[in-house]
């Protein structure tokens, strides 16, 4: 009897299941919207998680055959894709007010009140105060305030890369700016006290943090039954602190240096002056609870970051500090090896400029074909471009189309940052030369960093550290190719677009 009641019970929720997918799987073609075929349930779930063809690479290929805005499934939850540029400027800057959050990972992403929320996750008030809160430590004044930090990891760059100077084989150096990147961010937001690249188990555990396979059952699972979110981000949370998982190491490191820093804070010993300090001594200027648009009233808002919220804007720092900015480098160095003029050319500029042996942030500024050559880098490889998507607010139209509130947008930057129509018959090209005579369209259309109140804060970050690195390394070396060139890069990851290695040889200079 127990049995026949179970599998009743079973078979009644399957059915009601599959009566959902059936309908969620009609969800844009009952809106007009065409896309790629898919799996009822699973949506493209497959291709989305191919580690080996980047989706967001891919995203081209089929606005190619649907035209500028088409749909697709991540399991149950529609997706639309938009590669116009007037719908972007929509999305991202005029409508902030019903496109206000981004996607999220759909089985991490935390829920807006839970006490650990992260800048990039948060929404409403509480991402206007951790944004608030936030952006001073990434003005002109914190940067120059941290630019010995950069210029001493960027030295530290240029002496490991030189240990391969004149040799034959090729060195990847997409790995050398991994250590780089996690070396500035390491010591910038977590007090990390001296340079320490090719030493440090960070870039080891963010590594396997991007690297992870996102077709695991919990995230396939959290796909296709978005309703059992509340039992599966718990269970999947306390599983990879059981089995400490790269993230929740993660985690736990950040939570001890956060909290012997409280105590040494209490007992009046004045550390660093670092992220974790200033997050700590934080407060926003603004009470945001008089401001309308963000105002939830069932939200308890305080004005001071809470020590949890102090580990997890430390946790973002680290992980968007560390990726996104090596991969970047590693791009531009590819390109640098394939056009020995514009390496030649940018070398002359560094050596005009950059006469000192510390480099200021006035000298910095002053690189102007510098700027072009990092601008160009990132509008070939956007890498990030999946975090420029929004979630509707409510329901509303969109493109023609009626949408209902959690509908997600996702803007593909790839085809707008390539479009012949936008940038002319050499937009596949490195031209950094483009950028000198940039017009409004172009700098519209150039996303890498997203767009509007929620574009990337940590933006002139990465280019001060770009810009640095190359500045010390070329001012040393030459970057040549290997000795069997490559044409283009084989790209990899779910999460963000990396080269999966970038072989490069360092010679003395020539000239
Ligand atoms: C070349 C390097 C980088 C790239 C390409 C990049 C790209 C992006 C993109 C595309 C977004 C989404 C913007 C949007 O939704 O409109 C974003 C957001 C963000 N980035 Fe970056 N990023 C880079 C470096 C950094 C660095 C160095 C940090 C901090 C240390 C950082 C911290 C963040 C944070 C906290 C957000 C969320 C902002 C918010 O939601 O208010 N990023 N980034």
């Amino acid at each position: 009897m127990l049995w026949m009641i179970f599998f009743a019970t079973i078979s009644a929720a399957l059915t009601i299941y599959l009566i959902w997918a059936f309908q969620r799987a009609n969800y844009w073609r009952n809106r007009g919207v065409t896309g790629p075929s898919f799996i009822i349930g699973l949506g493209n779930f497959f291709e989305l998680t191919d580690r080996n063809r980047p989706w967001m690479a891919r995203l081209p290929e089929f606005t190619k055959k649907f035209g500028k805005i088409w749909g697709y499934q991540e399991g149950l939850y529609p997706v639309m894709v938009v590669a116009d540029l007037e719908l972007t400027q929509e999305l991202l800057h005029k409508r902030f007010e019903d496109f206000q959050q981004r996607k999220g990972n759909h089985l991490l992403k935390s829920n807006p009140d839970a006490a650990r929320v992260h800048l990039a996750e948060a929404w409403g008030q509480r991402w206007k105060r951790l944004r608030t809160i936030v952006t001073p430590q990434f003005s002109n004044n914190s940067l120059k305030r941290i630019l010995p930090i950069i210029n001493d990891s960027s030295r530290h760059l240029t002496a490991h890369i030189g240990k391969n100077l004149n040799k034959n084989e090729h060195i990847n150096i997409h790995r050398y700016y991994q250590e780089y990147t996690m070396d500035v961010i390491a010591r910038v937001a977590m007090g990390v006290k001296e340079s320490r690249q090719w030493d440090s188990e960070y870039p080891e555990i963010l590594r396997a943090i991007f690297d992870r396979n996102l077709r695991e059952p919990f995230f396939l699972l959290a796909c296709m039954m978005p309703f059992m979110k509340s039992i599966l981000t718990p269970t999947f949370k306390w599983l990879s602190n059981v089995l400490k998982m790269p993230a929740s190491r993660l985690f736990q490191q950040i939570e001890t240096a956060v909290e012997e820093r409280k105590k040494l804070r209490n007992e009046g010993i004045v550390t660093n002056d670092d992220f974790i300090d200033l997050f700590l001594d934080a407060e926003a200027e603004i009470d945001h609870k008089t401001e309308g648009a963000f105002d939830r009233k069932d939200v308890h808002v305080n004005r001071k970051l809470t020590t949890d919220e102090v580990i997890a804007q430390c946790f973002v720092f680290l992980i968007a500090g560390f990726d996104t900015t090596a991969n970047t480098l590693a791009y531009v160095s590819h390109f640098l090896t394939k056009n020995k003029d514009v390496q030649d050319r940018l070398r002359e500029e560094i050596d005009q400029i950059c006469t000192t042996e510390e480099i200021t942030y006035e000298q910095l500024n002053e690189l102007k074909y510098m700027d072009c050559v990092t601008k160009e880098g990132l509008r070939l490889h956007p890498l990030a471009t999946i975090a420029v998507s929004r979630v509707a607010e409510r329901d509303c139209e969109f493109a023609g189309a009626q949408i209902e509130k959690g509908t997600i947008i996702q803007v593909d930057a790839y085809t707008l940052q390539k479009s012949k129509e936008i940038w002319g018959e050499d937009a596949e090209d490195f031209v950094p030369e483009r950028w000198m005579n940039a017009t409004k369209e172009q700098h519209q259309a150039y996303l890498p960093f997203g767009g509007g109140p929620r574009m990337c804060v940590g933006n002139r970050l990465a280019y001060t550290e770009e810009k640095m690195a190359l500045a010390q390394l070329l001012r040393k070396y030459e970057l040549v190719h290997a000795e069997k060139p490559q044409e283009t890069l084989d790209l990899r990851g779910a999460i963000t677009i990396s080269p999966l290695s970038v072989d490069v040889r360092i010679r003395s200079r020539s000239n």
